[in-house]
């Protein structure tokens, strides 16, 4: 069953409510001294609340270069973006980033600091709230007992864990999540999967993740948007993975069906 649809009709049926984000035509450049490098180009979509909404497309395709320009560290060079209608000029606590580097937290600080970071510093709570709070989400990503640790003594699978708490525990409109299991190892990378996916199913947190694993987007996610190779363009949007996942038939086909949308024009392509 094929479950792409072209970018021009990728709004879903059950899209009731106005969407959180909306990406319109939106083209993001690089200027350099001797170079202007186009990363994306006219990139349309929309995000609706409680999505788990994966960014899927070969190296280079631009995908971290959007996540940047919704985070408001990059300004479009033409489109706009909006969140709950409000067009995005510079980052804010409604956009929280989870990176793939394990040197995202501050080293000085213990797991519980961390955490607490921005919650006293950018939502300014008094310290007894901000530690109530960073505790509840350091329980959520079972890091209980590495509470009082330092990152250095923490494997990477538990350094994610704890940036995952530190931006989920701000509550943003929408937690952007760059790549963020691409440097653990594939058993620890599937268990991380599985614990987004439960965290997901106890606070339906809006995502938007990164990935070109096109294993890792119909794992994680419940649309798919396929962007081409540089400069990235939306190629199509596969919507109700949730469903595809329900049989590995389906879950199999649809993976083939990703693959050669994305990389029929490629021959020498290996993910
Ligand atoms: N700081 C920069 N200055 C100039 N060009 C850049 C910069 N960052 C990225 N680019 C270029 O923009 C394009 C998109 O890069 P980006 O990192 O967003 O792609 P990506 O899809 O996230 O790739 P990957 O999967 O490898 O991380 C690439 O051609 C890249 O070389």
């Amino acid at each position: 069953m094929l479950q792409v649809t072209p970018a021009a009709i990728d709004r879903p049926a059950s899209a009731t409510k106005p969407p959180l984000l909306e990406v319109d035509k939106v083209t993001l450049r690089y200027k350099t001294p001797n170079l202007l490098v186009t990363a994306t180009e006219s990139v349309s979509f929309s995000v609706n609340e409680s999505d788990r909404f994966v960014l899927l497309g070969p190296s280079g395709c631009g995908k971290s270069t959007l996540l940047k320009a919704i985070g408001g560290y990059m300004t479009p060079s033409a489109g706009t973006i909006h969140i709950n209608g409000r067009q995005v000029k510079r980052p804010g606590p409604d956009r929280m980033m989870v990176f793939q580097e394990f040197d995202q937290l501050m080293p000085w600080k213990t797991v519980l600091e961390n955490v607490m970071f921005p919650l006293t510093v950018a939502r300014k709570l008094p310290k007894h709230e901000a530690e109530t709070i960073a505790r509840e989400y350091i329980d959520k990503v079972k890091l209980t007992r590495a509470v009082d640790s330092y990152p250095h003594t923490l494997s990477g699978g538990m350094k994610q864990r704890v940036a995952i708490a530190r931006g989920m525990a701000m509550q943003p409109d929408i937690l952007l999540m760059d790549e963020p299991f691409a440097a653990l190892d594939a058993l620890t990378r599937r268990q991380m999967q599985d614990e987004l996916l439960q965290l997901w199913e106890d606070t339906k947190f809006t995502v938007i993740f990164v990935t070109h694993s096109i294993a890792e987007a119909i794992k994680i996610s419940n649309r798919i948007l396929l962007l081409s190779p540089h400069p990235g363009r939306v190629k199509a949007e596969v919507v109700h993975v949730d469903e595809a996942r329900q049989d590995d038939g389906s879950a199999a086909a649809l993976e083939r069906d990703i693959h050669n949308l994305l990389f029929a024009s490629e021959p020498g392509h290996k993910e």
